[in-house]
């Protein structure tokens, strides 16, 4: 079977006509920028391709070269809303502007040699073959680090067009192998399917990539706390069934712990509501660094805290002083004053274990018990397994007002 090159053109405007006016339906409407860019790179394509294929049902009439010019006026243009879209995602790159420059200079180059068709053949494929290795090169240094793996292959496919577009500057420049860009022949077949393959290669890779950036922002949007980056309390209530059921498989302790800065509200009207952001995000950071990796710290909401760990009292009792000279230390030095911090904690039975809602109950009532006993303190709630530590706890001097 023989395919000649006016029904492969046909074919390929067709389809980069459809993926461009489908674009929407498989994205959504409205569409971001960046699509609306990348739309625009499928549909001048595809006006690119119909034009060159007039061109060459006119050769030898005044409007051949208008066609042709026009041709490359769409592919440049194309081109360049390929480095539009890959700017939105990755950043401006210096590099785009050599980009716009090899955009503007291939039409007029083609222009220039507008009577000989094998040297404009050879100058557009030579601007365009370089306008796409800038673009190869853009994904493998971009302006802020995503996706390597998906930047890799798009690198791959630029440098596979562009080859071929040397390649075919080469050829015309140098032999009678091929001097048009509508020569029927193995030649210009190829170079076609490889620049459409990769063309569309490189802008699924990009959509793919910034798709699964975008989920992933937006897991972290849901999971974290903005202001201080710990947990959030959703995370922390996705997490407790795994690390509950962790604890008993394995035996372990596991310990609910409210913690809640005393006289935040003061704090907040003494020294202002960015002090009040600084010192939640002070204690966020001390809690980052004592709490272990399996283990979780989350912002509970306001000024409270709570925290899921695999200790026994003694540990939970040492772990809460130990913090609370670290985080009186820290916002002295930071902040002028000394935060202090009351903290209620509820154990979970190894032999009837509790559900979190209740071991979160448990440990609020001992946060209040803290509360009201004059703060600054740790309570653990009175049917936990660590009675004693209770009235150590509750000898402390409450905490100043800051
Ligand atoms: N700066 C700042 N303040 C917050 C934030 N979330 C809650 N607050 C403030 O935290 C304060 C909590 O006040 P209270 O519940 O009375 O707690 P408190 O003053 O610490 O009193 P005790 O807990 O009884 O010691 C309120 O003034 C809230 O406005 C926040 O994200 N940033």
């Amino acid at each position: 079977m023989q395919l000649d090159f006016a029904s492969m053109a046909i074919l390929i405007a067709i389809n980069l006509a459809v993926i461009g006016v489908a674009l929407p339906l498989a994205m959504g409407t409205p569409i971001s920028r960046a699509a609306q860019h990348m739309q625009g790179y499928f549909l001048l394509q595809a006006l690119g391709w119909a034009l060159i294929l007039a061109a060459s049902r006119i050769r030898g009439t005044t409007w051949d070269p208008i066609f042709s010019v026009a041709a490359t006026c769409a592919a440049s243009a194309a081109q360049w809303l390929m480095a539009q879209t890959l700017q939105s995602w990755l950043g401006h790159h210096p590099l785009s502007r050599v980009v716009l420059g090899l955009c503007v200079l291939g039409p007029l180059g083609f222009i220039f040699f507008i009577d000989s068709t094998a040297q404009r053949m050879a100058w557009y494929s030579l601007c365009h073959g370089l306008s796409i290795a800038c673009l190869g090169w853009m994904c493998l240094q971009p302006q802020r680090p995503a996706a390597p793996y998906w930047r890799y292959l798009m690198a791959g496919c630029a440098l596979v067009m562009s080859c071929s577009l040397f390649t075919r500057a080469y050829l015309a420049t140098y032999t009678q192998w091929l001097n048009a860009f509508t020569q029927d022949g193995v030649a210009n077949h190829v170079f076609a399917v490889i620049a459409q393959v990769c063309g569309s290669l490189v802008l699924v890779c990009m959509l793919v990539a910034w798709r699964d950036e975008t989920n992933q922002k937006l897991r972290e949007l849901a999971m974290n706390d903005q202001l201080t980056g710990l947990a959030n309390r959703h995370a922390l209530l996705q997490a407790a069934p795994l690390m509950q059921a962790l604890a008993k498989r394995q035996q372990l302790p596991l310990a609910v712990l409210l913690l809640d800065i005393d006289h935040f509200k003061d704090v907040n009207d003494q020294h202002g509501h960015s002090v009040g952001d600084q010192a939640l995000q002070l204690l966020a950071r001390a809690l980052k660094s004592e709490v272990r990796s399996d283990e979780m710290a989350a912002r509970w909401g306001g000024e409270e805290f709570c925290l899921l760990l695999y200790a026994h009292p003694a540990a939970v009792d040492a772990f809460y002083q130990r913090l609370c000279v670290m985080v009186q230390q820290q916002s002295l030095q930071e902040l002028g004053f000394a935060l202090h911090l009351s903290g209620g904690c509820a154990l979970q039975s190894l032999q009837q274990p509790q559900s979190l809602p209740q071991l979160l109950q448990h440990a609020d009532t001992a946060l209040y018990e803290a509360k009201s006993n004059g703060r600054g303190r740790l309570v653990f709630e009175r049917t936990s397994i660590a009675p004693a530590l209770a009235p150590a706890r509750a000898a402390q001097e409450p905490s100043p007002a800051p």
